[in-house]
C-alpha cells in the first residue's frame, strides 16, 4: 500500500470505509466439557509446561537417582555456600560429628552389653557397666545438642537461599525484554520457576540434611558392625535390601500420584479462584453461575479424594510386602549370626550388639530412600530455576555507558519494521516518520493497524528488526535501554491499578514509591482530572488505592484513567505516549485531559504522541498518522487529511455522521440531555 501525504495527488474521495479482514466464525458444538472428560487426568496435561518434572523419581531407575544425587547436594551446597558460609559449615561439621556420636554411641552399647554378659554376679556386671553407661548417654546427649546445632545453622542458611534465589528471580524476570514477556514459552517457563523452583527451594535444604543424615547414619553402623566382625558387613544388605526396595517401591507410587493430585489440584483452584475472587463475584451471581461451577469443583475434589484414598491404600500393602521382605532378610541374617555365635566367631555380646545395629541400619536405609527420592525430584525443580535464571540473565536490555538525553529534538523512525515473537507476518513495514520536540502527533487506524506497536518502538521497549529509530540522529540501539525507557512516558488504556497511596501512584511513574515531588504532582493531577478523584478520597494523597488492603479505596475505570494520565504527566519525561487513555472516561473528563496535553503542556518541549479512536480528539493535534496494516497510509494535519478525502476523512465524516443523526433526531437521547 503506497503512502500519501497531503502533498500527494489525491484521488476522488473513495466510498468504503476501511473494515477488518477476517473469516467468518464457524458454529460451536452444543455441549463442551467443563472439566477433563477422561478418567485420566494427566493424559491431557502431560506436557503442561508446570508438571514437566513431576513423577521424574517415579521414573528413573535406582542407578539413576544414586548418580546424580551427589551433583545435586554439590548445587544445593554451592547454594548454601553463597548464601551464608559460617552457617554452611557449621551444618556440615556438626553433622559429621554427630554421626560419629551416634556410632560411639553404638559401639558403647556393645561394650554395655558386654559388661552385662559377662561372668560372674548381677550386681558387680551391673556396677562394672555403669562407666560405659555414663558414656553411652553422653554419646547420646552430645549426639541430640549437635542436631540442635545443625537445626539452628540450617534455620539461618535457608531463609538466605530462599530470599537471595527469590529476589534474584525476580529481578531478572522484572527486567527482561519486553518482546522476551510477550513469548509465551518463556512466560510458562516463568510461571514454572516461580510456581515450583522457589517452592521446592525453600524445602531442598532440609531434604539435603536429612538424606546426608540418614547416609552417615548407614555408614555409622556399617563401621560399627565391622569392628564387631568383618563378616557380619556382608550380612546387613541381607536385612536391610528388601526394606529399601519396598521403600523405592512405596516412594515411587507417591510421586506418580502426586502427578495425577496436582494436576486435579490446580483445576480445583481454578474454580475455588473462581469462586471467592472478587473480580468474578458481580459477573457470577448476575449469571447465576454459582452452581456450574460448585458442580465441577466437587467433581474434581471427590476425585482427588478417591486418589488419596488409593495412595493410601497402596502404601500400606507395599509396606506390608516390604516388611514380609525385610523379616525373611532378617531371618537369614539372624540364622547366619546364631551360626556364627555357636561356632565361637563371635561373642554372645556382639550379637546382641549386631542386631541393634542392623535395626537401626534398616530405620536409616529406609529414610534414606524416602528423602533421596524427594531430594531427587525437588532436585530438577531447582535446577529449573537456576537454568531459567541464567536464560534470563541473557534476556536483559541493553546495558551501555550511552545514554538518552535530558531533552531530545527530533526521535525519527527510518524504515522500520518488526514482527512479533511467534507470528508470521510484521505488525509494522517499512515506518518513517519524524517527531519533533513541542508537537502532538495523533496515530489513528483500524484495530491491530500497528499503532500500539509503533509508540512502543519509539519507547524503547521493542528494537525493531528492521531500520533504526533515531534520537536527535543517534540510533536508540547504541543507547541504554532504561535511560531510554526514563525519557518516555506511557499512559495506557488498561493501566496498571497499583495497589499504592494516590500520590505513590504517581511517583512510580519516576522510579519510586517513597518520594515525591509535591508542586508537580498537584500540577500532574490538575491537567490530567485526577485532582478531584484524589481530593475527595479519605485520606487525598495518602489514601490507599486497593480494596485489598483495610481502608483501601476503590476507584472506578474512569478514575483510574485520570490517575494514570496523572502518572505520565507526574514523569515530565521528553516523549509522552498516549494510548487510548481517555477511552473509559466521561466527556467532560476527556476535554479536559486532551486541553492539558494539546494545549496547557505541563512541559513545551515535549513531543506527545495520541493514539485514539475518537477522531475529534485528535483534530487539534500538529500531525495525524493514519495506519493500516502495519502501514503509515496517510499523514498530515486534520485540513490537510480532509481535504485528501482518503481512510481518515471516510472514518471522521462516519463519526461525526454518528454525533449529528443522533442530536438530530427528535427525542433522541442526545436531545433529552439539553431539554
Ligand atoms: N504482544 C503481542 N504479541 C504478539 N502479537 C501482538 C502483540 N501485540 C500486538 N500484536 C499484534 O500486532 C498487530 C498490531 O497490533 P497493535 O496493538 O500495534 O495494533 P493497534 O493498532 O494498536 O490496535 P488497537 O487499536 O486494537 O489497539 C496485531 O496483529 C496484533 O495482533
Amino acid at each position: 500500500m503506497s503512502r500519501k501525504t497531503a502533498s500527494d495527488d489525491t484521488p476522488g474521495p473513495r466510498k468504503r470505509v476501511p473494515a477488518p479482514r477476517r473469516e467468518p466464525l464457524a458454529l460451536p458444538p452444543a455441549t463442551v466439557p467443563a472439566g477433563p472428560a477422561s478418567d485420566d487426568i494427566t493424559e491431557e496435561l502431560e506436557e503442561a509446561y508446570w508438571s514437566v518434572y513431576d513423577g521424574a523419581a517415579a521414573k528413573a531407575t535406582v542407578g539413576q537417582l544414586l548418580a546424580r544425587l551427589p551433583r545435586i547436594v554439590r548445587q544445593i551446597g554451592q547454594l548454601a555456600w553463597q548464601a551464608d558460609r559460617p552457617a554452611t559449615v557449621a551444618v556440615v561439621v556438626l553433622q559429621l560429628v554427630s554421626a560419629a556420636m551416634s556410632a560411639f554411641g553404638l559401639a558403647a552399647s556393645v561394650a554395655v552389653l558386654h559388661q552385662l554378659f559377662a561372668q560372674g554376679p548381677t550386681p558387680d556386671k551391673v556396677r562394672s557397666a555403669v562407666p560405659q553407661i555414663l558414656l553411652v548417654v553422653a554419646f547420646l546427649s552430645a549426639r541430640a545438642l549437635l542436631e540442635a546445632g545443625v537445626a539452628v545453622a540450617q534455620a539461618r542458611v535457608t531463609p538466605k537461599i530462599r530470599t537471595a534465589l527469590e529476589s534474584d528471580f525476580l529481578q531478572l524476570t522484572a527486567h527482561v525484554r519486553l518482546e522476551v514477556v510477550d513469548d509465551s514459552d518463556w512466560h510458562d517457563d516463568a510461571y514454572r520457576a516461580n510456581d515450583r523452583g522457589l517452592f521446592y527451594a525453600r524445602q531442598i535444604v532440609g531434604q539435603v540434611v536429612a538424606m546426608a543424615s540418614a547416609f552417615l547414619g548407614l555408614i555409622g553402623t556399617a563401621g560399627v558392625l565391622t569392628v564387631l566382625h568383618p563378616l557380619l558387613l556382608p550380612l546387613l544388605p541381607l536385612s536391610v535390601l528388601p526394606v529399601g526396595a519396598a521403600a523405592v517401591r512405596t516412594a515411587r507410587a507417591r510421586f506418580h500420584s502426586f502427578k495425577r493430585w496436582n494436576a486435579l489440584q490446580r483445576r480445583v483452584r481454578v474454580f475455588s479462584w473462581l469462586l471467592l475472587d472478587r473480580d468474578s463475584a458481580a459477573e457470577l451471581r448476575a449469571d447465576t453461575a454459582q452452581r456450574a461451577l460448585l458442580d465441577e469443583h466437587h467433581r474434581l475434589t471427590t476425585r482427588i479424594a478417591e486418589e488419596d484414598t488409593r495412595l493410601g491404600v497402596s502404601a500400606a500393602l507395599l509396606t506390608l510386602a516390604g516388611r514380609g521382605l525385610g523379616g525373611v532378610g532378617a531371618g537369614i541374617t539372624y540364622t547366619a549370626l546364631g551360626a556364627m555365635m555357636i561356632a565361637g566367631w563371635l561373642p554372645l555380646a556382639a550379637g546382641a550388639g549386631a542386631v541393634i545395629a542392623i535395626q537401626v541400619s534398616q530405620t536409616s536405609l529406609t529414610r534414606f530412600v524416602d528423602v533421596a527420592h524427594l531430594v531427587y525430584e525437588h532436585a530438577m525443580w531447582v535446577t529449573d530455576l537456576l537454568d531459567f535464571q541464567e536464560r534470563c540473565r541473557t534476556l536483559q536490555p541493553r546495558r551501555c555507558k550511552r545514554t538518552a538525553p535530558e531533552s531530545v529534538k527530533t526521535v525519527s523512525l527510518r524504515n522500520v519494521s518488526y514482527t512479533y515473537p511467534e507470528k508470521e507476518t510484521p505488525a509494522l513495514k517499512d515506518i518513517s516518520m519524524t517527531l519533533r520536540a513541542g508537537e502532538t502527533v495523533a496515530f489513528v487506524g483500524l484495530n491491530g493497524s500497528g499503532k500500539s506497536t509503533c509508540s512502543r518502538l519509539i519507547a524503547g521497549l521493542y528494537d525493531p528488526q528492521e531500520g533504526v529509530v533515531l534520537w536527535d540522529g543517534v540510533d536508540a540501539a547504541d543507547l541504554d535501554t532504561e535511560s531510554l525507557q526514563r525519557r518516555v512516558a506511557t499512559v495506557l488504556q488498561d493501566p496498571v491499578h497499583f495497589p499504592f497511596s494516590a500520590l505513590a501512584n504517581l511517583t512510580v511513574s519516576r522510579g519510586t514509591l517513597t518520594e515525591a515531588d509535591p508542586q508537580r504532582a498537584l500540577d500532574a493531577a490538575r491537567a490530567s482530572g485526577a485532582e478531584e478523584v484524589i481530593a475527595e478520597l479519605p485520606g487525598t494523597w495518602q489514601a490507599l488505592l486497593s480494596k485489598r488492603f483495610r481502608g483501601g479505596q476503590e476507584l472506578s475505570a474512569g478514575q483510574w484513567a485520570k490517575v494514570a494520565v496523572a502518572r505520565g504527566l507526574y514523569k515530565n519525561a521528553p516523549v509522552l505516549l498516549l494510548d487510548e487513555p481517555t477511552a473509559s472516561m466521561d466527556p467532560r473528563a476527556e476535554h479536559d485531559v486532551y486541553r492539558a496535553v494539546l494545549r496547557d503542556k505541563l512541559r513545551d518541549d515535549q513531543i506527545t504522541v495520541l493514539i485514539s479512536h475518537r477522531l475529534a480528539s485528535v483534530v487539534e493535534c500538529d500531525r495525524i498518522y493514519v495506519f493500516d496494516d502495519g502501514q503509515i497510509t496517510e499523514s498530515g494535519s486534520h485540513q490537510e487529511l480532509m481535504a485528501l478525502g482518503g481512510d481518515y476523512a471516510q472514518m471522521f465524516t462516519l463519526q461525526a455522521a454518528g454525533y449529528q443523526s443522533a442530536s438530530a433526531a427528535p427525542g433522541s437521547e442526545a436531545g433529552a440531555v439539553h431539554e
